[in-house]
C-alpha cells in the first residue's frame, strides 16, 4: 500500500513546503528550515570527536573542475550549467522580442564558466589535492551544500535543490575505509536517536546509459556504496536518508591527489540527505514538531 501518496500535498497544506509550479523546486517554512538546521547540529555533535575542517561552498562550482571530475561521463542528465546574456544592445532587444512574443528566448544565453554543485564533495577535491601531500595521518572535511540535480520528480523525497551534509576522508586505503565502517555505525545510531525506522543495504549510483550499467554492476559487486533507507514516500521503496560511498582511488587519480608515501590517495564521504532527514521526521512523528515525542525532541531540541 502506497502509505503516503499525498504527502506532498500535506506537506504544501501545513506550509512546511511552498510549491513553485516546477517540480522538485520548494521553498521551506521556518519550522521545515528549523528542523535542518536542529538535525545538522545533532550531526556536528556526535561528529565532534573527530577534528573535521570546516568548509562551506557555495551551491555552484568551476566549470573547469566539473569537466575535470568526470560527472559528465556517468551523470550527464543530472547536470545543471549556468547560462547568461552575453550579448549586445541587438541580441537584447531580440530577447525581448522573443519574450514578448512567447517564442523562445533562452538561445541568446551561453554556458558561463560556473555550473551547479551537484554533491557537497564535487568542489573539494582539487582544493585537498592543490595543498600538496596529505599528512600521515590523512584529512578530513565537513562540509554542507545545496546540489543541484536535474530529476524533477512528484515525490517529495526527490528535489532538484536540496541540502547535503557531508564529512570527506582521504588517506589511505585502511584510513579511508576504517572512516566509512565507523560512520555506517555512528549513521544508525544517529537516525535511531530521532525515532525513525531504517535499514541499510548496499547500493549504487544512477550512472546512465548503457554503459553504465555495467558500473552499476561493479559498485554493487564490490560494495563500493550503501545506503541507509528510511520509508517516506511508499514502504515498498524506502528512501535513501544517508549514504557511505568508498570511492577507491578514483578522485585521488583524477586530482592527482598524494598520501604522504607518494602513493595514489583513496577517499571515501558519508552523505547525510537534509531534506531527506527533514520529510521522515514530518512522515513519522506529524507535521506538528510540538507533539513529536520526548526522546526526538530532546536529541534535537534539547531537554525541556
Ligand atoms: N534528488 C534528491 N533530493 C533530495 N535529496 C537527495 C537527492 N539525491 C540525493 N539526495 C540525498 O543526498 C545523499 C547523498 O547523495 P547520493 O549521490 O549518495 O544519492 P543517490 O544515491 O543518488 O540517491 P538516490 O539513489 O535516491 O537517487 C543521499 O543519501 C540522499 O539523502
Ligand atoms: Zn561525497
Amino acid at each position: 500500500m502506497d502509505v503516503q501518496a499525498g504527502l506532498l500535498d500535506k506537506l504544501f497544506a501545513a506550509g512546511h513546503l511552498v510549491e513553485t509550479g516546477v517540480q522538485g523546486l520548494y521553498g521551506r517554512s521556518g519550522v521545515f528550515e528549523d528542523v535542518i538546521a536542529r538535525f545538522d547540529a545533532l550531526i556536528t555533535r556526535l561528529g565532534g570527536f573527530q577534528d573535521a575542517e570546516v568548509l562551506r561552498f557555495p551551491p555552484a562550482m568551476p566549470r573547469a573542475w566539473f569537466e575535470r571530475s568526470g560527472y559528465l561521463k556517468s551523470f550527464p542528465n543530472l547536470a545543471g550549467t549556468v547560462h547568461a546574456f552575453c550579448g549586445n544592445d541587438h541580441d537584447h532587444a531580440a530577447l525581448l522580442e522573443c519574450l514578448s512574443a512567447g517564442e523562445d528566448w533562452t538561445g541568446q544565453q551561453q554556458a558561463t564558466d560556473i555550473v551547479l554543485t551537484p554533491a557537497a564533495c564535487y568542489p573539494l577535491y582539487p582544493v585537498i589535492a592543490r595543498r600538496g601531500p596529505l599528512p600521515a595521518e590523512g584529512v578530513l572535511f565537513d562540509l554542507q551544500s545545496y546540489c543541484f540535480r536535474r530529476e524533477p520528480s512528484m515525490e517529495p523525497t526527490r528535489q532538484q535543490l536540496f541540502r547535503m551534509r557531508e564529512y570527506v576522508r582521504a588517506g589511505t586505503p585502511e584510513q579511508v575505509q576504517d572512516f566509512r565502517e565507523q560512520w555506517m555505525d555512528l549513521g544508525q545510531k544517529l537516525i535511531g536517536t530521532i525515532g525513525l525506522p531504517f535499514t541499510v543495504d548496499v547500493a549504487n549510483d544512477p550512472f546512465f546509459g548503457r554503459a553504465g550499467r555495467m558500473m552499476k554492476a561493479t559498485q554493487r559487486e564490490q560494495a563500493l556504496k550503501f545506503e541507509l533507507l528510511v520509508p517516506v514516500n511508499s514502504e515498498a521503496s524506502p528512501t535513501a536518508c544517508l549514504s557511505f560511498n568508498y570511492h577507491q582511488d578514483h578522485f585521488g587519480k583524477t586530482w592527482g591527489i598524494e598520501t604522504a608515501t607518494g602513493d595514489v590517495a583513496h577517499t571515501a564521504c558519508v552523505g547525510f540527505g537534509l531534506e531527506r532527514v527533514a520529510l521522515a521526521l514530518f512522515r513519522h512523528h506529524g507535521l506538528d514538531v510540538t507533539v513529536w515525542p520526548d526522546p526526538v525532541r530532546e536529541a534535537l531540541w534539547g531537554a525541556a
